[in-house]
């Protein structure tokens, strides 16, 4: 499979390995400090663009793809206002877009058993659940985008619950994210429910970033063979 990276920085250095180690060919990189461009013939010929940069970049990049009829995987955070237009974009098939907030098997089994234990204390009125994210110091968005999808999952399944917000205070009825950066850390996601007697602690902690661009390379092969608005819902048939 022919593939576009946009993006060249940790996540689509991570990417490029992967994507190497599996067959694949890198047939442009745009990024920055390249000269490669969305001009190119050899851009115009991937099968797939997986894209990794920053918020304020991504959705004109998603956008340059689509003019291409070049399928996409979009790992990038923070540009989630714009996620509409893009799914609109995507209806009837008409274009291939693959959107994750965290693309690690990991933490797609964690979104499951979050969303399992929020049903769960739906009805434990005595308990408040509240969240904790740590990243390296890099990180431009906060809260992670993985903690919005947490916090989606809990308002899904708990009637009490309809807001999330980043911590500022105690005692708020949205769930309070309290977003920590340091050293290197990959990605820490926890969740507390906590009563006046015990607390219930369900804890993610990335290793390093192999999961994340192993499962970007994974869901690069699927939007290849695959039409419309895609997540990992569809890709692990969860
Ligand atoms: N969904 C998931 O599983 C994961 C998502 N992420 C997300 O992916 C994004 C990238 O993370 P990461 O690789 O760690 O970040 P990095 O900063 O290491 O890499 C981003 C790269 O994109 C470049 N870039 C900036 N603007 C553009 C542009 N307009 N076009 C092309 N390239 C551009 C940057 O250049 P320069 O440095 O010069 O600005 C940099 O080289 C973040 O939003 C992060 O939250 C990260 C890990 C996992
Ligand atoms: O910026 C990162 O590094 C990460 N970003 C994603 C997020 O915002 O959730 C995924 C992962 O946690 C690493």
């Amino acid at each position: 499979m022919k593939i576009a990276l946009i993006g060249y920085g940790k996540m689509g250095q991570a990417i490029e390995k992967i994507a190497l180690d599996r067959g694949h060919e890198i047939v442009s990189i745009i990024d920055v400090s390249r000269d490669d461009s969305f001009d190119d013939d050899s851009f115009k010929s991937a099968d797939v663009a997986i894209e990794f940069t920053r918020p304020e970049a991504a959705y004109s990049n998603y956008l340059k793809c689509f003019e291409a009829n070049i399928p996409v995987v979009s790992g990038t955070t923070g540009w989630l206002d714009q996620l509409p237009e893009i799914e609109e974009r995507c209806k009837n098939g008409e274009q291939t877009f693959f959107y994750a907030s965290n693309f690690s098997l990991g933490v797609n089994i964690f979104f499951e058993l979050n969303k399992q234990l929020a049903r769960i204390m739906n009805k434990m009125s005595e308990y408040n659940v509240s969240m904790e994210e740590v990243h390296h110091t890099q990180k431009l968005d906060a809260p992670s985008g993985t903690a919005i999808t947490l916090a989606e999952g809990i308002i899904e399944n708990m009637d009490a619950k309809s807001n999330w917000k980043l911590y500022k205070e105690e005692n708020s009825s949205d769930i309070a994210i309290k977003a920590i950066r340091e050293g290197e850390v990959p990605g820490i996601h926890t969740i507390k429910y906590e009563s006046p007697v015990d607390e219930i602690i369900i804890h993610h902690s990335a290793k390093s970033r192999h999961g994340f661009a192993l499962g970007a390379v994974l869901a690069a092969e699927f939007a290849a063979q695959n039409k419309g608005f895609l997540s990992m819902n569809d890709l692990l048939n969860f």
